[in-house]
């Protein structure tokens, strides 16, 4: 009987389940969005009880699509949307909705605690302090609650990310791995372990936390009322961590962009830790008893800029006619746009920046909007990329993600980065990054020798730009970004 991997990507806007096959080729696929809720200018929250149901269906019409009975599942790997956080109880019920890793309620809170604790805070989690992780959004939950914090003494609430959420419910055991754990803010990532000076930091008491494991072992079995059969669930990663590993990026210097809603860039630095003012240090996994770090640049929006063209001045109807309308240009004829719609992350990290249009003149249309939008995407990128490469040496890019599809953009981006940029056949890297993780815990899948044996490039885009016009292009973008920084603070809003 044939036998499979199934891999669940629970996303910020979806959850999907994959099943692959050892070739990792992709067998089945079910995939359900799930609402949004936004109670107020700023917050953002998911109902986890909707983030089940969207996961559960999924598994169901992955399975029935691919014609795989549950019991030929070898392994479940789990990948999940970082930092968002969850409170429930132990029959697995949430005791609120989950804040979103996009939320700000708490910028304020972490401003104060920044102040005081930023450099602690740096040196023991990896993390720029920032409203971004699970901290403060624990906090906050445990503050605001009614009764929470002495249920949470009582050992009567568990927290967790929504990796940990999901396992409980699928095996009852209360477990996350190094990769979530590293982006709590509360995770001590040399001593890797929960850090007792920034649990009292921020107020929370232990016995809510999950056990930390590493991201590749078996960490329970489905409950059988769920799927009819005991299936080990043995895979957990962050998805920016997983698209890593499914990208094979195992050896040091090896770097990944996934170009979704916003930009996630990940170079593998080993077994060293190293740190970097404007990037974040971050666990890639842990396996094989040993814990390979990443540096990591997180940039809030690109694709979904393209969206704006789309859904808020509907210049476009699709997200792929901006490569048609980019090439009607020669060149973006000035105008850049720098998409600082939730103010910057990576590297420049200014919550007060705002989205800028410059360059403006009567010949202006769609054209250069489009043009100058996945223009923005490449600069983005690059900002990072260079950062990266003061602490370690990169040779090229592997990418993937929604935007990764747009031919005009990954051959701009090769161009601006001067780096070879190589897109992969199988483009599902972070469901497939979670497979391989369950699958070795199983010996689905031998070693990381197989794994790196089956990645196979389906387009590779060679820089093809003159040197003159690659720094006139940077420059004009650099400058663009100076003119958008700390714009809230002018205009007051
Ligand atoms: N051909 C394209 N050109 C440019 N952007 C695209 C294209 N196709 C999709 N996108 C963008 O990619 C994003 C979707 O990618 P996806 O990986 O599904 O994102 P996420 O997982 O963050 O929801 C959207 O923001 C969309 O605007
Ligand atoms: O759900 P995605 O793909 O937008 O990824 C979100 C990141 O994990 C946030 O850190």
């Amino acid at each position: 009987m044939e036998r499979y991997v199934l891999s669940l990507d629970e996303g910020t806007t979806s959850a999907r389940a994959i099943i692959f096959d050892r070739e990792s080729n992709v067998i089945g696929i079910g995939q359900y969005e799930f609402p949004q809720h936004y109670p107020k200018p700023g917050w953002v929250e998911h109902n986890p009880e909707e983030i089940w149901d969207a996961q559960f269906r999924a598994i169901k019409t992955a399975l029935e699509r691919a014609k795989v009975e549950p019991g030929q599942i070898a392994a479940i790997g789990v990948t999940n949307q970082r930092e968002t956080t969850i409170v429930f109880d132990r029959d697995g019920k949430p005791l609120y909705n989950a804040i979103v890793w996009q939320c700000r309620r708490t910028a304020e809170m972490v401003e104060e605690i920044k102040r005081e604790y930023g450099d602690v805070i740096k040196e023991k989690t990896g993390l720029v302090p920032d409203a971004y992780f699970s901290a403060s959004k624990l906090k906050w939950l445990l503050d605001n609650v009614p009764g929470l914090r002495e249920r949470a003494e009582k050992g009567e609430v568990l927290f967790g990310t929504v990796d940990t959420f999901l396992i409980y419910r699928l095996t009852g055991e209360h477990v996350t791995d190094y990769s979530n754990a590293s982006r709590t803010m509360l995770f001590n990532i040399k001593r890797l372990d929960w850090d007792d000076e920034l649990l009292e930091i921020f107020g929370i008491p232990e016995e809510v936390l999950p056990e930390v494991r590493e991201s590749s072992e078996v960490y329970g079995y489905t409950k059988r009322e769920l799927l009819g059969a005991e299936i080990p669930v043995s895979g957990d990663a962050g998805d920016q961590q997983a698209a890593l590993f499914g990208q094979a990026g195992f050896e040091t210097g090896m770097v990944k962009a996934t170009y979704g809603t916003g930009s996630f860039i990940l170079a593998n630095t080993g077994k060293t830790v190293r740190y970097s003012n404007n990037l974040l240090t971050t666990i890639a996994w842990g396996l094989n008893g040993k814990v390979s770090y990443a540096l990591e640049g997180s940039v809030f929006i690109t694709g979904a800029a393209v969206q704006w063209l789309r859904d808020g001045i509907k210049i476009i109807k699709h997200a792929s006619e901006t490569e048609e309308l980019a090439r009607k240009l020669e060149s973006n004829e000035g105008v850049y746009f720098v998409p600082a719609f939730v103010g910057l992350g990576a590297p420049y990290w200014d919550q007060f920046a705002r989205g800028l249009i410059i360059g403006i003149t009567r010949g202006t249309g769609r054209e250069h909007l489009a043009r100058a939008t996945l223009e923005a995407i490449a600069y983005l990128t690059r900002d990072v990329i260079e950062e990266m490469e003061k602490l370690v040496g990169i040779k090229e890019l592997r990418v993937d993600g929604g935007a990764t599809a747009n031919d005009f953009l990954m051959q701009f981006q090769a161009d601006i980065l001067n780096r070879r940029v190589v897109r992969p056949v199988v483009k599902e890297t972070t469901a497939l990054g979670a497979a391989y993780l369950a699958g070795l815990a199983v010996d689905y899948w031998e070693s990381l020798e197989e794994i790196e044996s089956l990645w196979k490039a389906e387009k590779v885009f060679e820089p093809g730009m003159d040197e003159e016009t690659r720094r006139k292009l940077y420059h004009g973008w650099k400058e663009a970004v100076k003119r958008a920084m700390g714009w809230a603070k002018v205009v007051g809003v």
